[in-house]
């Protein structure tokens, strides 16, 4: 029996049980699916490339135990990125069955997978999922007439509302027990896949709904720049203004009403006002307050409603209808449309950026996405502190900060095009239907990435923050700022403790904007402190990321390049501001 044969070759990975493989093209809902039968949270998103790397769970309800394997999705079984190389690893890996999802709005492009799939010697159950869109696009498919010329199940399936999946286990367990095992028979001399297509599908007519007619208005120039500017403009006031609004009705006055004097009191009674170990806890750096002051009431609201903007992008479908409008802008920096995808997550956090361009299909581009997401996309972390810091004296600068951001994106992107070897490969942008983000689905999402940003903020942010205190008390920094010196007071023009911003920003972006907040700054200064904090070296955790995905020297010269022009931007926009203000006091010609 092939399953015994299979049970030798991975022994490792699987503990004995049966492997079940889920694979499909990508974006068909092979995640979803995943998550409902393993009980295991991954990311989902209605774009291609969303798993990049195999996610493995305990299928429940299979009798006899098995794991079910998340697999990257895949067009061929010619691998084209390092997500479908993944892919093609975990295939030759070996399964007791494969489940192939195919998507019921796109049959003809999914038979050609499937075909392959059935060639090979596993068996194999089809799922038509995403049933519930092809119905409403008037699309009707004889799943059986399918299954007769697969000659293997198809199920009929709508994965976000788990339709179909009784049936789903009870075809799994059918084979993984041995009880059907043998019936399938390999495909030989199958029909195309477009002929499969004609043969299976017929088109009624339907009535257009308005979600068709967006599908349209989106992705045409005429209409779709104006609602590109639209989305980005109210993503970005819902997550600055409510972010804002959530932080000063709520955060702030708990802060420092109750949560502040409540600790000056409870240290109070440990030790006497004055003391280091009393500065320590609750001074200018105290660990007690700004450990919680930080990561919750300046950053959390940020990053929790820009999760609930990303997730909403990243469901709805629009993010790649985005892509291919700015396509031929992109294309100017080595990149494509699709790169939108993994430099918008960089809007949250660097380290899935990063780790995302495995779907890309040249090492080239992904260097380029990974270079400029590290150097000049400021996390939404950093970016909750750029708020804090410039929001409240001028929304302005808070602006320029940002085309700083673009402007360095643009020319080290047209920089490293021109230098870095390979070329970029015509890909075709798939452009997903649009969907209603299912609500529960969305704030699952969110929930789980801002549970991650909490886990991976705190904990080096105490860390980050204790450091601080000590070297304040102790008097280190003191040595340490004299050393930065003529970096940070002549040529940067900030007051000498804005040393401990720079150093705090190798472990945490934002830690090297929130030190600025308690500094009396002028508004040249607070912008020259942006700058420099927005373009400085990426945080620890991208550059462990960028030395797992590359090479450490990508890691380091990526890190060498942005710490070089953060302080040239920084020094020049210093002299430039000085520049001008002596212009217009009147020192100039
Ligand atoms: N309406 C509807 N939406 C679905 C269905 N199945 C999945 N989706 C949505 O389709 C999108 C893609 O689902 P994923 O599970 O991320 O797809 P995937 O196959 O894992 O994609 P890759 O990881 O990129 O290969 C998500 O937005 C899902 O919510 C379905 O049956 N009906
Ligand atoms: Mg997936």
């Amino acid at each position: 029996m092939a399953v015994s044969c299979h049970e030798n070759k991975h022994p490792v990975q699987t503990e004995g049980k049966k492997r079940v493989l889920l694979m499909g093209n990508p974006n068909v809902g092979k995640s979803v699916i995943f998550s409902t039968l393993t009980k295991k949270r991954v990311i989902t998103a209605n774009y291609s490339g969303t798993t990049v790397t195999a996610m493995k769970g305990d299928l429940v309800q299979a009798k006899p135990e098995a794991v079910l394997i998340d697999v990257p999705g895949i067009y061929s079984l010619k691998p084209v990125s390092k997500a479908e190389e993944a892919a093609m690893t975990m295939l030759n890996e070996g399964a007791d069955v494969i489940v192939c999802v195919l998507d019921a709005t796109n049959l003809e492009r999914n038979l050609q997978l499937a075909l392959e799939l059935k060639r090979k010697d596993t068996p194999v159950i089809f799922l038509l999922n995403m049933m519930d869109v092809a119905e409403k696009k008037g699309i009707q498919i004889d799943d059986k007439k399918l299954s007769s010329l697969l000659q293997a199940p198809v199920i009929p399936t709508v994965a976000v509302k788990r339709k179909g999946f009784n049936r789903l286990i009870a075809e799994i367990n059918k084979v993984i027990s041995g009880r059907e095992h043998g019936k399938q028979a390999p495909l030989t001399g199958a029909m195309p896949p477009v002929l499969i297509g004609e043969e299976v599908q017929t088109y009624i007519e339907y009535e257009e709904r308005l979600i068709d007619k967006w599908e349209r208005w989106t992705i045409q120039p005429i209409t779709g720049l104006p609602i590109a500017i639209l989305a980005v403009l109210l993503a970005l006031a819902f997550v600055v203004g409510a972010g804002k609004a959530v932080r000063s009705v709520f955060f702030l006055p708990l802060l420092n009403n109750y949560y502040i004097p409540f600790m000056e009191r409870l240290a109070g009674n440990w030790t006497t006002e004055g003391t280091a170990l009393y500065s320590i806890l609750v001074g200018e750096f105290g660990v007690l307050i700004k450990a919680v002051e930080w990561p919750i009431a300046l950053i959390l609201p940020y990053v929790f409603l820009f999760y609930i903007v990303l997730s909403f992008l990243e469901d709805s479908g629009y993010l790649p209808r985005l892509g291919i409008l700015i396509d031929g802008l992109l294309r100017r920096f080595g990149l494509h449309g699709h790169s939108i995808i993994p430099i918008s997550m960089g809007y949250g956090c660097a380290v899935p950026a990063i780790i995302g361009t495995r779907a890309a299909s040249s090492l080239k581009e992904r260097l380029i996405i990974s270079a400029l997401v590290s150097l000049a996309v400021p996390c939404i972390a950093q970016t909750g502190a750029f708020i804090a810091l410039l929001g409240d004296h001028s929304f302005v600068l808070l602006l320029a900060v940002f085309l700083v951001s673009f402007l360095v994106m643009f020319i080290s992107g047209s920089v490293l095009n021109k230098f870095l070897k390979g070329t970029l490969d015509p890909v075709l942008i798939e452009v997903p239907n649009l969907l209603v983000p299912s609500a529960s689905a969305l704030w699952k999402k969110v929930m789980l990435r801002t549970k991650h940003f909490m886990i991976e903020a705190e904990i080096p942010m105490v860390f980050g923050i204790l450091f601080a205190a000590l070297t304040i008390e102790t008097g280190v920094l003191t040595h340490v700022s004299f050393i930065l010196e003529p970096l940070v007071v002549s040529f940067l023009g900030l007051p000498p403790e804005a040393s401990v911003a720079l150093i705090l920003g190798i472990v945490r972006r934002e830690l090297a904007v929130l030190p600025l907040l308690g500094m009396d700054l002028s508004l040249a200064q607070m912008f020259v402190g942006s700058v420099v904090a927005l373009l400085y070296i990426p945080c620890m955790s991208v550059f462990f990321v960028l030395i797992k995905e590359f090479r450490i020297k990508w890691a380091l010269s990526i890190s060498a390049a942005t710490i070089i022009l953060a302080f040239v931007v920084g020094g020049m926009a210093n002299y430039l501001i000085h520049f001008f203000q002596w212009m217009t006091m009147g020192g100039g010609f």
